[in-house]
Formats: C-alpha cells, sequence, structure tokens
C-alpha cells in the first residue's frame, strides 16, 4: 500500500509523538472531573485505542455510530452508558464539513452531560460548511481527501498505520 500512497502527509511516529502530547494535555484537563470518552465508529477506532491509552484517568469508554436518515440528516446511534453528570470527550478521526460534530454535540448535550468536548486527530478548516472548533486537535490537513489511521475511502484503507492523500490510481 505505501508504494500506492507514496510519503505519508502525518507519519505513524508523528501521530504517536502528538497522541502523547494530547494524553497529558486530557490528564490534566480533566483531572477532577467525571471523564467518559465516546469514540465515534468507524472513523476514529485506530485513535480511541491509542488516544484512551495515553490518557491516565479512570475514564469511561463508549462508542456510537452515525448514519444518514431517509431525510439526508446525520443522526447517532444512542450512547451504552448515562452520560448524566459526565464530562463527555467525543474522540473522532476528522472534523471536515463540521455536520457529523454538530449533530454529535448537540445530541449528547441533550442527554445531560455536565459537559461536552471533542478531540479530533485531524481537523481540515478549508471543508467546514459549519462554524465548528475542536477542543482539542493532533493535525491541521489540507483541503484534500485523506486515509489512514481510521479513516476509509470507499471502507478501505483504515488500517493504515499512517495519514495519506487518497492517490487516484488507488481507483474504485
Ligand atoms: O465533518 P464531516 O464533513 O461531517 O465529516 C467527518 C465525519 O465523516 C467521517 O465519518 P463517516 O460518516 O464517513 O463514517 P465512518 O466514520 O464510518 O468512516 C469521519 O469519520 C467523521 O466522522
Ligand atoms: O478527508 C476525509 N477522508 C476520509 N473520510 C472523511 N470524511 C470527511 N472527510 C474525510
Ligand atoms: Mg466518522
Amino acid at each position: 500500500m505505501e508504494k500506492i500512497f507514496g510519503k505519508p502527509l502525518i507519519t505513524h511516529d508523528e501521530i504517536v509523538h502528538r497522541i502523547r502530547e494530547l494524553g497529558i494535555q486530557i490528564t490534566a484537563d480533566y483531572a477532577q472531573k467525571n471523564l467518559i470518552l465516546i469514540g465515534v465508529l468507524k472513523g476514529a477506532y485506530a485513535f480511541v485505542a491509542d488516544l484512551s491509552r495515553a490518557i491516565g484517568l479512570p475514564a469511561g469508554i463508549d462508542f456510537i455510530m452515525t448514519s444518514t436518515n431517509a431525510h439526508g440528516e446525520k443522526t447517532i446511534s444512542t450512547p451504552t452508558m448515562d452520560l448524566r453528570s459526565a464530562d463527555v470527550l467525543v474522540i473522532e478521526d476528522i472534523i471536515d464539513s463540521g455536520v457529523t460534530a454538530r449533530v454529535i454535540l448537540e445530541q449528547l448535550t441533550k442527554l445531560g452531560a455536565e459537559s461536552v468536548k471533542i478531540c479530533a486527530l485531524l481537523d481540515k478548516p478549508a471543508g467546514r460548511k459549519l462554524d465548528i472548533t475542536a477542543d482539542y486537535i493532533g493535525f491541521s490537513v489540507p483541503n484534500r481527501f485523506v486515509i489512514g489511521y481510521g479513516l476509509d475511502y470507499k471502507n478501505k484503507y483504515r488500517t493504515l498505520p499512517y495519514i495519506a492523500v487518497l492517490d487516484e490510481r488507488a481507483g474504485s
């Protein structure tokens, strides 16, 4: 797969280093709080696994999935954990248009969480359609379609250990 995608946009070592930094920051920020991490499947699966183990707190962990309903609106599944009085940190792979993040923030806030913040591995500001800012960001990426480390193109390439720009030669 390396040959198809050439040089990584963000290497595995850079991801590991940045996650260590984010873990230290989140550990300090949530030291006195009732932290529940909520991973957004599928894209955030790799980031959740690594970031959760870089946070030195007894955090709860849960997952949600997103889907699109008959009206073309994005919806989320209901978390299994009770979020009342919890400080929720949503873990996302990327914020692009901001539509997914907006729906997640609105819905989880309605479930009675004390606070809801978002940590995204990647931020693509040029893709933004809604005014959404992540509270923690791993890396800012250019306005290109990126894959790897959880991010897919047609459900493939999630397992790449680094982030790359999709090469047209990958085909369909
Ligand atoms: O900011 P946005 O434009 O809303 O895009 C970001 C969202 O889109 C992707 O998920 P997708 O719904 O494709 O599903 P996946 O996580 O299963 O890949 C990505 O994982 C984010 O969740
Ligand atoms: O650049 C991207 N790559 C993969 N999935 C995505 N979902 C929104 N933007 C992207
Ligand atoms: Mg996703």
